[in-house]
């Protein structure tokens, strides 16, 4: 290589091409002709049965058309195979697959970074997340997880910033479901609350399944990516989760869950009305502190400082040694395919120059 040579384009393979995998597409097309269309080049996108590669790089805004062109069965078998050649090589995780998370640590200790907006890899068992880690600092690579908690808002980087600096974690409480921020910004008791869930799936804000959300689920493992993050090495049994979906709704299939969603409604009503009552809003936390974490729905007064933020906004607030009294507080959208998008990528172009 000349001495002055710009290095190779990182080389991504793309799995999942849903509501987040397409912003990624998109964002991906809008930089076309700019200096951050030089850095990376598309060589692999996938979804559950179709993929398609391309060494010279698929461009973006075409990648989903060669999809159902030349499709050949997706596998991820092939991606290490599709990222072959000079340049960082990076897979970017929009799945919410089980099969893909468990494959983040093996891609680490082959040298591939890995960027995710899936929390299944570092939010579920504390061995997995263990594993993630030691195959990251074991060799040079690098593992994104910025849209995982916050959909890309800076919670991890700052508690990392944070005890870099020598501080330790106190505490963390907050929103962090975008879905159900916006549900309860939204139901005033009168609509029922099933029709509210259809519109957050329809918006793009709830997981491909709702109950991932409703349940606590999803909270549960982002609480338990900051809590590791922070130190606290929690299994996820140690995170006490109080559900909202009601055992009728929580043995159905996938299918069958949408008509039956408004067994939702009456529940949901009621702490409502208490809420009302007593001059309160509903709010779903996540709290860690000393050791303990548990995830449920609260009713909080209008003042209080959780109680704010609009629409989709996660609002965490972070207790360390220089903010022992007063928090430190980060607030702004937590779900969305535009925002989850663009911290994904923030994450790709940053370990693109590893
Ligand atoms: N929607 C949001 O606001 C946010 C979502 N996320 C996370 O992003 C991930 C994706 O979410 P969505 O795009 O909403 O889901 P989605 O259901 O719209 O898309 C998932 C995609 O993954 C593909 N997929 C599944 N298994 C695969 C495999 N083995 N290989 C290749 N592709 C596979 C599916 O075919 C589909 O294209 C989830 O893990 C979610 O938790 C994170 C932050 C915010
Ligand atoms: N379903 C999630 C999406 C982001 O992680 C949420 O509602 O926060």
């Amino acid at each position: 290589m000349a001495p002055f040579a710009e290095p190779a384009a990182a080389r991504v393979a793309l799995l999942g091409t849903g509501t987040v995998g397409s912003a990624v597409l998109e964002r991906l097309a809008s930089w076309r002709g700019s200096p951050f269309a030089e850095k990376i080049s598309l060589v692999h996108v996938a979804n559950t049965r179709q993929s398609a590669s391309d060494r010279s790089g698929l461009a973006p805004a075409e990648a989903l058309h060669r999809l159902t062109l030349a499709p050949q069965r997706s596998s991820l078998e092939a991606v290490e195979a599709a990222l072959a050649g000079e340049g960082a090589r990076i897979v970017i995780d929009a799945t919410a697959s089980e099969s893909v998370a468990e494959r983040h640590a093996h891609w680490l200790a082959r040298g591939i970074h890995v960027a995710t907006a899936c929390k299944i890899g570092q939010g579920t068992s504390l061995s997995r997340w263990r594993a993630i880690r030691a195959a990251g600092a074991a060799g040079d690579v690098g593992y994104g997880d910025s849209a995982t908690v916050g959909a890309g808002l800076p919670l991890l980087r700052s508690l990392r910033e944070l005890q870099t600096g020598g501080d330790r974690i106190h505490a963390i409480a907050g929103v962090l479901s975008g879905s159900l921020a916006w549900l309860f910004n939204h139901y005033n008791g009168m609509r029922p609350f099933s029709a509210l869930v259809r519109q957050a799936r329809d918006a793009g804000y709830t997981e491909p399944d709702p109950r991932d959300d409703l349940s606590g689920e999803d909270v549960r493992r982002k609480l338990l990516i900051l809590a590791r993050t922070a130190g606290v090495e929690l299994e996820a049994d140690e995170v006490e989760v109080t559900s909202l979906v009601p055992p009728e709704l929580a043995i159905l299939s996938r299918d069958s869950l949408d008509a039956a969603l408004p067994a939702l409604d009456m529940p949901l009503r009621e702490r409502y009305a208490e809420a009302y009552k007593r001059g309160e809003k509903l709010r779903f936390i996540a709290r860690l502190q000393d050791g303990r974490a548990r995830v449920g729905l609260e009713s909080l007064p209008h003042d209080h400082p959780l109680a704010g933020g609009a629409g989709t906004d996660n609002r965490v607030a972070i207790w360390s040694d220089r903010y022992r009294t007063q928090p430190l507080v980060i607030q702004g959208p937590g779900a969305g395919a535009e925002v989850t998008a663009a911290g994904l990528l923030d994450d790709v172009l940053r370990l693109s120059t590893r």
